[in-house]
């Protein structure tokens, strides 16, 4: 029997396809980005039709690259930027509007209603998530009383809502799978992540009928099969999981108390909980690891809009770097004396503070402040903002895992961590140590493990767990002065930025 496994990780600046082998290894690999839209301050918006051709075209390059044809694949894995929701029509499979990205602020005012209505409560308590237009389910209304007709079709029963993952199975199938897994079902703002079932109650607030929404299966479950006419041979689907969930499996954070912490466009952390959900008491999401074998893993997440963002902003929009990889050599040449701080809630801010109004600011210029300044303001925001999440994790996590909250150890994935200087500046401000994996593909072998394991063909977790490896540990090395007087000045920084 084959062991390779490809695992089509659909981002949202980029789509990867990444084949492994049966050891993981990586085989063949095809990436392609894609635009983003921008149609008004705070929108968002993907072409579906993008998603998809990039998706099937860093498939072939992946399969072309390893040598391999569609026969020598034993599963596909999907992971996805979460939250992203298209809607489309179930006879011509074609979109009705483009997709709204996670970051997209649209529905900030429906949020607002519902909260002054006090309906915050309900979400929260069967969600566990908070009402901010990060989540799908406003981001499908809104579509729902915006695209002409749609609601009226939905009702019929002629449009079908879906995440990336739920889109691209339905592209796949040919039509033939309308289904998502649990993880993704838990960013919608419609599921509730204790009876692992869609909420009526919650779809009748936001106006959004249940018939438009798929069937929940396991993380590790059968999706169908790709469809021959795409690559010549029918391939299973076998694992489904959103992209900071894929990340926590691919991390092996299986055990209640492990916390991995991935940078790329914006950063997510994410401690597993185990069996327990955990409601959060410091505006954390509660929200499910993975689901296996009808077994649901929760985990409490801590989400941010901007850390990698920040540099791609030093790079296209102060135009101070011509790459990231120069950001964190030029950060080392800051002047110490400044204190400089970069709050870069260029689409509002996320956990802790929620605040959809908030945008960004800089706080300290100087006459001398300079390139260097900047730089190092904007790695540091990504260390100040890990350490909120991180700090606000403690507390919820405190007195359940036998007092070793303190005892915190960060996995870290995501195209940022290619930065010593990031990663060390992250081990100062959390006084803590950051783990930097070998394997840095964390997400796309996440999924890979979830497809593989399904089918047989690749171990199980205790196996998989004992794989992980590491690359380079980084030290906390600041003293303790230092960084609370650090620390002082960017709560002082936030607070001055709250729209609120
Ligand atoms: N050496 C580096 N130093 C700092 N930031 C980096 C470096 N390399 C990449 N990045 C940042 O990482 C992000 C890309 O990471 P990736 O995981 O590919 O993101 P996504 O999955 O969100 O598209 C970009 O925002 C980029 O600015
Ligand atoms: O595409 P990424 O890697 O930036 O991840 C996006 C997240 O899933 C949004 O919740």
């Amino acid at each position: 029997m084959t062991r390779f496994v490809l695992a089509i990780d659909q981002g949202t600046t980029s789509t990867r396809s990444i084949i492994f082998d049966g050891n993981m290894r990586v085989a063949g690999i095809g990436q392609l980005e894609f635009p983003q839209h921008y149609p008004r301050s705070g929108w968002v918006e993907h072409d579906p039709e993008d998603i998809w051709d990039t998706t099937v075209e860093t498939m072939r390059l992946a399969l072309a690259g390893a040598g391999l044809g569609a026969r020598d694949i034993a599963a596909i894995g999907i992971t996805n930027q979460r939250e992203t929701v298209i809607l489309w029509d179930r006879e011509t499979g074609r979109p009705i509007h483009r997709a709204i990205v996670w970051q997209d602020r649209r529905t900030a005012d429906l949020c607002e209603r519902l909260r002054a209505a006090g309906h915050e409560g309900i979400f929260a308590e069967r969600t566990g998530l908070l009402l901010d237009p990060y989540f799908s389910g406003t981001k499908i209304a809104w579509l729902l009383d915006n695209v002409y007709g749609a609601r009226q079709r939905a009702e019929a029963g002629k449009v079908l809502a879906g995440t990336i993952d739920t889109f691209l199975i339905w592209r796949l199938t040919g039509g033939r799978v309308h289904a998502t897994d649990a993880t993704n079902a838990s960013r919608t703002l419609l599921y509730d992540i204790r009876k692992n079932a869609w909420d009526g109650e919650l779809a009748r607030l936001l106006g959004i009928p249940l018939s438009l929404l798929p069937e929940v299966r396991d993380s590790a479950d059968d999706y169908g099969v790709s469809d021959r006419s795409l690559f010549g041979a029918e391939i299973p689907i076998r694992g489904v999981a959103g992209d900071q969930q894929a990340a926590t499996i691919g991390q092996a954070c299986f055990q209640p108390g492990m916390m991995k912490c991935t940078y790329g466009t914006g950063s997510f952390a994410v401690l597993n909980t185990g069996s327990t959900l955990v409601p959060s008491n410091n505006r954390l999401l509660a929200t499910i690891a993975y689901r296996l074998n009808g077994e649901t893993t929760y985990a409490l997440e801590g989400s941010i809009f901007v850390a990698g963002a920040a540099v791609q902003w030093l790079r296209d929009g102060l135009k101070i770097i011509r790459e990231a990889s120069e950001s964190g050599r030029l950060a080392g040449q800051a002047d110490n004396t400044q204190a400089i701080y970069l709050v870069p809630a260029f689409v509002g801010l996320g956990a802790p503070h929620w605040d959809a109004e908030a945008r960004g600011a800089i706080f300290g210029l100087t006459r001398n402040t300079g390139p260097a300044e900047l730089a190092r303001a904007a790695l540091e925001s990504v260390a100040f903002q890990t350490h909120d999440l991180v700090d606000a994790m403690r507390k919820d996590w405190q007195g359940r895992d036998g007092g070793k909250a303190h005892e915190t150890v960060l996995r870290v994935d995501g195209g940022m961590v290619a930065s010593d200087w990031t990663m060390q500046c992250i081990a100062d401000i959390l006084a803590a140590p950051v783990d930097r994996p070998t394997i840095l593909e964390t997400t796309a072998l996440g999924v890979a493990w979830l497809a593989g394991s399904a089918i047989g063909a690749w171990p199980g977790q205790e196996e998989f767990a004992r794989q992980w490896s590491l690359e380079r540990r980084f030290l906390p090395q600041m003293p303790e002065d230092i960084r609370a007087h650090k620390l002082a000045g960017w709560r002082d920084s936030v607070r001055r930025t709250l729209s609120r």
